[in-house]
């Protein structure tokens, strides 16, 4: 999954200054990141909306749609996607040590 997230995270830099007519990320860009934090946020509500429904296949692409943006918002806000998925590394080892303190008293 995170070779995905790589990739995607080296596209939507190299839209960086690039003609907001002809991309789509770098219209993000232009437009600031008041705009890419509200598609961000509304792409979460759609999201809400598509998992209570049970609608899986809107689920799906809803949950991608919410990818895609929090990877532009990142960008925008000069945060790497390494940073984020060390943080959830760094959860998983603090769990883990809980888990095993848990067992042992
Ligand atoms: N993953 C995506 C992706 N997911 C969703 N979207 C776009 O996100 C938009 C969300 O749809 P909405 O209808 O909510 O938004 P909208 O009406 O177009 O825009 P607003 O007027 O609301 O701002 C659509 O235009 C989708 O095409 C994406 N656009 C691009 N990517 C990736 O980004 C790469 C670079 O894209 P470009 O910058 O367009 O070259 C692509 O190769 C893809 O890998």
């Amino acid at each position: 999954m995170s070779e995905t997230l790589e990739r995607l995270e080296a596209v939507i830099a190299s839209r960086r200054g690039a003609d907001p007519g002809s991309s789509y990320v770098a219209s993000l860009f232009a437009k600031g990141r008041p705009k890419i934090a509200r598609k961000f946020g509304e792409e979460a509500v759609e999201t809400i909306v598509a998992a209570l429904a049970e609608d899986g296949p809107a689920l799906t692409g809803e949950a991608a749609d919410v990818l895609f943006h929090l990877m532009v918002l990142l960008a925008d806000a000069g945060v790497p996607l390494s940073d984020v998925l060390a943080e959830l590394d760094r959860r998983e080892g603090v769990s883990g040590i809980i888990e095993k303190a848990g067992r042992t008293t």
